[in-house]
């Protein structure tokens, strides 16, 4: 990974320039100042901050810093901020830090505390410890309490795979340490903000009623944007939309002075640790302020506002960024958090719409947000099946898109398409610049086309609304790694900002992030559309080019009549979301390209059947939301029958074929290339895409259908656990699907924050269930009378056959005697879920076109007439996988290497290890974990 240039320096020193002049639209002052006081200097007093712990000794017998971390959400606010808050918090919880939140963003942090706590707020809650135990650290190994090395650094590519090594069972400290809350966790998520208690109480009764719902221990966040949070407090906070710490755009955090006060308030609560979740413009303040930071201190300091030791203590601040914004607007990162559940938002919408435009044959401008970046338009088109698309990095080819736009949407109208729905970017420009905006956009097809048309904005629907799988996935994986970068951080190393690539977890140099986002807009300002574009991930491209394949009617990109194939498309194995967006993305690619796309439907029965027929493009249309397989599928594999399977392939005259399935796909794909020697007409390429909610396929880290499943399995969580947190002290059982792997279970359960999870991979002893009880029974009893927190615990169902869910369920409930009651759920075959996920239709229609790439570059014309005139490589026989950062084609050989064909899932499963990050987040290792080790 490069380090920063010098040029990339001076574009962010541009900007800093440059931003002193606010826009006031952008940036309204959300907070009145409460006193006009100017911040008072600093004081080493812990205000509000109970724990008086002891700091254990350095090497030197001197007492050493605990590390003290604080995290903010600013910007816009994005679905899956308060995951990476809980993250951020539990982990440095973990890690043996102090931990807080700050307020408002960065208007919080300028303001800092200009009120004192009452004293019941000081008073940290931690039932069975008392009400103010110390922290007592020296238990722990100094090694824990500062800079650990996560040991999996990828020293290639400065990224690293998803591990803190979780099963070091020194790496945690003991949760029974800690205070568990100090009460402000309930405010926050109850929505309480600039509440003023007193006040409200001058107003009589009613105002007191009011007051006493805030808090009825007098707990008020009046004046209070620092403030010191405990594991419980962010506890219920993964299934929340927005961010519950408040966010906001804080004009005065973009001059110096801002800055300064933000400076002299971390210094006074001690905060070395900051971890900033917001888009490109938050982290480009912290970047600022990360650059300025000696020359802040300094000032302080001539000022007499910090002492020596306060100078000498907070010489370096240690920052973090982590991406949340709904636009996916940052470079060097492949998703920003919240980014897919807007996509949801937008995609439930348009899903909605087009029903009725069908109805009424009408054409819909839909206006979507994407200030600068147009992957929300983009992945929405794709995922819906738009017509047309407006996004400001590839505005349309030509000056003159009215008639390029018309003449699009005339050709499907004119192969009987009923509707036409066209997506703007709330950013889109043509070549010229000018923004394009929906109104004109619908003038035009109602003046020129003559079409019923309506325009809808989402507007702020798209911001708002619970995070879906992905967004609490994402943000955890990330924000433990925020805090591993915290700890691990010197005055030597750049800020680091947490990003994602494909499936992997990465970490580049802040400064080249901002400054990369940058040049993308300035390459739009230069007109330069194509250097736009290279600065976006290569994903994005893709998409785009698979969206363009799938709208365009021309014959312009046909191959040469020579060169046309007949590509067969089977599914094979259960249904999985995703298995018809990827078909008509090929059948889409075969029209595009002069080709003749050839269905088998019902597998490799129907094939036998002759069941088989030409698709249109018109027929595939609405595939693209639909779950299930419109082919139909089953388990039947080719060696059914291998000879009569060839005979059908010659009969048809296939020429290539795309196979999408699960593991029995994957295996037919095997069996096929075995018997090619044997069988002249599999002289074919073929290819596997994976596609099962199970994603038990060995080498690919993702199937299609595993997102829209671990959709499905968090919807139908959330709901239990609020029915098992209403009738208080109840553990539920879930049962989920996944065969003999662990995955819809593990992921499952880090993304609804269950505290228990059970798989095929480590299987159920008598040992751990009595470990488990115990662990319940320490949990409850920790927990405040009468306000219990609902429990999950998440079975795979193949993870014992002795201990199945109604015995486990039976146990709990045995063993919770007074503490705790048990319940089971099983979700069974709802997991393959109802509408396919954004992220499986759009992740579908990506490989599928990648498949198809591949099929035409090694497939040749009329196969079935060069009978034994061919061989094939075992490389033309391949799966496409997602591989870490990466999508590879792996051949049949290189599968089989990591296949466990007996137990049908892969050897080297890459989420292992987040089983037991989802025991350190769900507090089962903490809570376990012993305190008097030293
Ligand atoms: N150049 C800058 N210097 C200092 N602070 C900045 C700068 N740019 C932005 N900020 C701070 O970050 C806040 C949020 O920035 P902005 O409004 O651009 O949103 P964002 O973080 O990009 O998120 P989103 O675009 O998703 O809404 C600003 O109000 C300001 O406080
Ligand atoms: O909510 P606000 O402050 O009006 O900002 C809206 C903007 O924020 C975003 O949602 C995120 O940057 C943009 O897509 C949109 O233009
Ligand atoms: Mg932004």
């Amino acid at each position: 990974m490069s380090q920063p240039t010098e040029t990339v320096t001076s574009t962010v020193g541009d900007v800093s320039k440059n931003s002193t002049s606010v826009d006031p639209l952008q940036d309204t002052e959300m907070f009145p100042q409460t006193d006009g006081a100017p911040v008072e200097p600093a004081s080493k007093d812990l205000e509000g901050v109970t724990d008086s712990y002891k700091a254990p000794n350095g090497a030197n017998g001197q007492p050493k810093r605990q590390k003290k971390i604080a995290v903010l959400t600013s910007g816009g606010d994005s679905a899956g901020m308060n995951a990476a808050v809980r993250a951020v918090v539990r982990q440095g919880i973990a890690r043996g830090c102090q931990t807080y939140i700050i307020r408002e963003g960065w208007e919080g942090l300028v303001r800092g505390n200009n009120t004192e706590p009452t004293p019941a707020a000081t008073a940290a809650t931690s039932p069975a410890l008392g009400p103010t135990k110390s922290v007592s650290f020296s238990a722990l190994p100094p090694s824990q309490q500062l800079s650990l090395s996560s040991g999996a650094l990828d020293a290639e590519d400065g990224s690293f795979p998803h591990g803190v090594n979780y099963t070091d069972p020194d790496w945690i400290a003991p949760l029974s340490d800690a205070p568990l809350s100090f009460g402000y966790g309930e405010l926050l998520k109850d929505g309480a903000g600039e509440g003023d208690i007193e006040e409200l109480s001058a107003h009589g009764a009613m105002g007191l009623a009011i007051a006493d719902k805030e808090d009825e221990k007098g707990r008020s966040l009046k004046g209070r944007y620092i403030v010191r949070v405990g594991w419980d407090d962010v506890r219920g906070w993964l299934g929340e939309g927005g961010t519950l710490i408040g966010s906001s755009r804080c004009p005065s955090f973009r001059t110096r002075e801002g800055r300064m006060k933000a400076a002299q308030n971390l210094i006074k609560y001690g905060i070395d640790c900051l971890a900033v979740c917001g888009g490109d413009g938050s982290l480009t303040g912290a970047d600022m302020l990360r650059g300025e930071w000696p020359g802040l201190v300094q000032e302080l300091y001539e000022n007499g506002q910090i002492d020596d030791e306060q100078k000498e203590a907070h010489a370096h601040l240690n920052i973090v960024g982590l991406v949340g914004s709904i636009d996916n607007d940052m470079s060097m990162t492949d998703l920003t958090i919240g980014a897919l559940t807007a996509l949801h938002r937008i995609c439930e919408s348009i899903d909605s719409i087009s029903s009725t435009a069908s109805s009424h044959s009408r054409a819909f401008v839909i206006e979507v947000m994407g200030r600068h970046c147009g992957w929300l338009a983009l992945l929405a088109g794709i995922a819906t099946g738009a017509d047309f698309i407006f996004i400001p990095e590839s505005p349309p080819k030509s000056d003159d898109w009215e008639t390029e736009m018309c003449d699009l949407l005339k050709s499907h109208r004119v192969v009987g398409k009923r509707k036409s729905i066209v997506i703007v970017a709330e950013g889109a420009l043509d070549r010229n610049l000018k923004p394009i905006k929906p109104d004109y956009v619908k003038q035009i097809l109602v003046d020129r086309l003559g079409l019923d048309t309506r325009v809808t904005t989402l507007g702020h629907t798209q911001r708002g609304g619970k995070p879906c799988a992905y967004d609490r996935i994402l943000p955890i994986l990330q924000g433990v790694q925020a805090v591993q970068a915290l700890l691990d951080a010197t005055p030597e190393t750049p800020s680091y900002m947490i990003g994602i690539q494909e499936n992997k977890i990465t970490k580049v140099p802040l400064l080249e992030a901002v400054a990369q986002t940058q040049a993308v807009a300035a390459a739009i300002e230069n007109k330069e559309f194509d250097k736009a574009m290279s600065y976006r991930d290569s994903e994005f491209r893709e998409m785009l080019q698979a969206f363009q394949i799938s709208s365009s009617l021309a014959a312009s990109n046909h191959v040469p009549d020579n060169k046309r194939l007949r590509i067969g498309m089977i599914h094979v194995g259960a249904p999985a979301g995703g298995m018809n967006a990827a078909t008509r993305q090929a059948v889409r690619f075969c029209h595009n390209r002069g080709h003749t796309p050839v269905a088998i439907y019902n597998g490799f029965e129907g094939l036998l059947d002759d069941n088989v027929s030409e698709l249109s493009w018109l027929r595939v249309d609405t595939w693209t939301t639909r779950g299930g397989s419109e082919l139909g599928t089953n388990r039947t594999l080719p060696s059914h029958d291998l000879g009569q399977v060839a005979a059908a392939f010659q009969r048809h005259n296939i020429d290539a074929l795309l196979v999408i399935g699960g593991f029995e796909a994957f295996h037919s794909v095997l069996l096929l290339e075995q018997a090619r020697k044997a069988y002249p007409a599999l002289q074919i390429p073929m290819i596997h895409l994976p596609a099962t909610l199970s994603n038990n396929v060995p080498l690919t880290d993702f199937s299609l259908g595993s997102d829209t499943s671990l959709n499905a399995l968090v919807d139908a969580c959330d709901a239990i656990k609020q029915s098992a947190s209403a009738s208080r002290n109840r553990v539920f059982v879930v049962e989920t699907q996944g065969g003999m792997s662990g995955y819809i279970a593990t992921l499952g359960g880090l993304a609804v924050g269950a505290v228990l999870i059970y798989t095929p991979e480590d299987g159920i002893s008598l040992k751990l269930l009595q470990q488990d009880v115990e662990f319940l029974q320490k949990r409850y009893t920790l927990d405040v009378k009468g306000k219990s927190e609902g429990r999950l615990v998440i079975k795979s169902e193949k993870s014992s056959h002795i201990y199945t869910t109604e015995t486990l369920t039976k146990i709990f409930k045995e063993e919770g005697k007074e503490i705790f009651d048990a319940r089971s759920a099983s979700l069974g075959h709802t997991l393959q879920g109802g509408v396919p996920s954004p992220l499986d239709r759009t992740r579908a229609a990506r490989l599928s076109l990648r498949c198809m790439q591949f099929l035409e570059e090694h497939a040749v014309p009329n196969a079935q007439h060069l009978k034994g005139k061919r061989h094939y490589s075992i490389d033309t026989a391949c799966m496409i996988a997602i591989r870490g950062s990466k999508v590879v084609y792996a051949n049949m050989d290189e599968v089989l290497k990591v296949t466990d064909m007996k137990l049908r899932r892969g050897t080297d499963e890459w989420w292992a290890d987040i089983k037991r990050l989802a025991e350190v987040m769900g507090g089962r290792s903490g809570l376990m974990a012993s305190s008097s080790r030293g």
